[in-house]
């Protein structure tokens, strides 16, 4: 099959097709992880975004079910320089997802964090591709909305409440927020004695305290924190009621209901080598990271402090409340994929029962 990815500077590369036949857009992000693309494709956060894989080879030890981090594949498409196996393909057939291989993923990924993320647009065809197509490609990369124009939590929510039962005997109960949660993140907790409700990103804080749980988590999810408005006022009601701990949307959601801000980053960090340093122990920790957004440092209130922060660029990792028992952390803990060092932290979800 032919492909072509057209970036919104002009920049045209042809490759391979694989995967669905058809066109789509988004925002192209790299990730440096060298493992975990079926974990990476199905996490709901990369809705709205192409992902490349700076690792050269994907594909290559096939795909199964129990790697997946939601009910299919979210990612809008993917870029990758060899595509190995059948198993790949299928899937990315099965979910509709296009892909283009054989191109330079380095030389993109170094233009990314030259330039920053930009919209890009991916078409597969069995027929070639015209320069009059690719010139028709470029205009709709550039007329894209960007990321921070649409909103992307909605569409990967549960529409539902679900109970997600602890394995063995029951220690805590959690109300989880799903702004497009990861399946790794519920099982960290069921597996740790945990009982999960899961709620819509839009439940309201009356609802929520009704279930009588020993703490609320705020879960990752896709695009700018700043659209989830719902969610931030939900935890705006919540604070000072029940312990709250987020990831990653999670996270950056918790901290503008504190009063604190959001920004942009240049490139964002995807991977699983992301060092992070817990400022109160010293310790660092190798994290798996998936976020364009971040706690802006100075504008957090007085009563809220820097937890953690991340040692490529000094930047705000995790936050802690010094009166209230709310914390929470931009990275993931419950990896999905990459290293295990902050597994931990569910541990210490659980201890916010004796929070009260
Ligand atoms: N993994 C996530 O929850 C991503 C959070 C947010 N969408 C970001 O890009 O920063």
């Amino acid at each position: 099959m032919y492909a072509v990815l057209v970036l919104e500077d002009g920049t045209v590369f042809k490759g391979k097709g694989h995967g669905a036949e058809r066109e789509i857009l988004g925002e192209l992000v790299f990730n440096t992880s060298m493992t975990g693309y079926v974990e990476i494709l199905t996490d709901p956060s990369y809705k709205g975004q192409i992902v490349t894989m700076t690792y050269p080879l994907e594909g290559n030890y096939g795909v199964r079910k129990e790697w997946y981090e939601s009910d299919g594949i979210k990612a809008e498409g993917f870029v990758v320089r060899e595509l190995t196996g059948r198993e790949l393909d299928d899937f990315l057939k099965e979910y509709d997802i296009p892909c283009i291989s054989n191109i330079d993923t380095r030389f993109i990924t170094r233009k990314i964090r030259d330039k920053g993320v930009v919209r890009a647009c991916i078409k597969t065809s069995s027929e070639p591709i015209s320069d009059d197509d690719i010139e028709e490609l470029l205009k709709k990369a550039r007329e894209h909305k960007d990321l921070s124009e649409i909103d992307l939590v909605p569409m990967v929510s549960t529409k539902e409440v679900k109970i997600n039962e602890p394995i063995g005997e029951k220690k805590a109960r959690c109300v989880l927020i799903d702004c497009g949660v990861k399946n790794s993140i519920i099982k960290c907790l069921t597996e740790r004695g945990c009982e999960v409700i899961q709620v819509p990103y839009n439940t309201k804080a009356d609802e929520i305290l009704e279930y009588k749980a020993d703490f609320v988590l705020v879960s990752n999810g896709p695009g700018d924190p700043v659209r989830v408005k719902e969610t931030i006022n939900t935890v705006k009601e919540l604070i000072g009621q029940i312990p709250i701990t987020g990831i990653c949307l999670g996270h950056q959601i918790i901290t503008l209901a504190l009063g604190g801000e959001t920004y942009k980053l240049k490139f964002g960090h995807r991977g699983g080598n992301q060092p992070v340093k817990d400022l109160t122990t010293g310790r660092v920790y190798i994290t798996s990271q998936n976020h364009g957004f971040a706690t802006k440092e100075d504008s957090l209130p007085d009563d809220v402090e820097v937890m953690h922060i991340n040692l490529n660029d000094n930047t705000v990792e995790g936050i802690r409340h010094k009166n209230l028992p709310i914390w929470s952390v931009q990275y993931h803990p419950e990896a999905g994929p990459g290293p295990h060092d902050a597994k931990f932290l569910f541990d210490e979800m659980i201890k916010l029962k004796d929070a009260v």
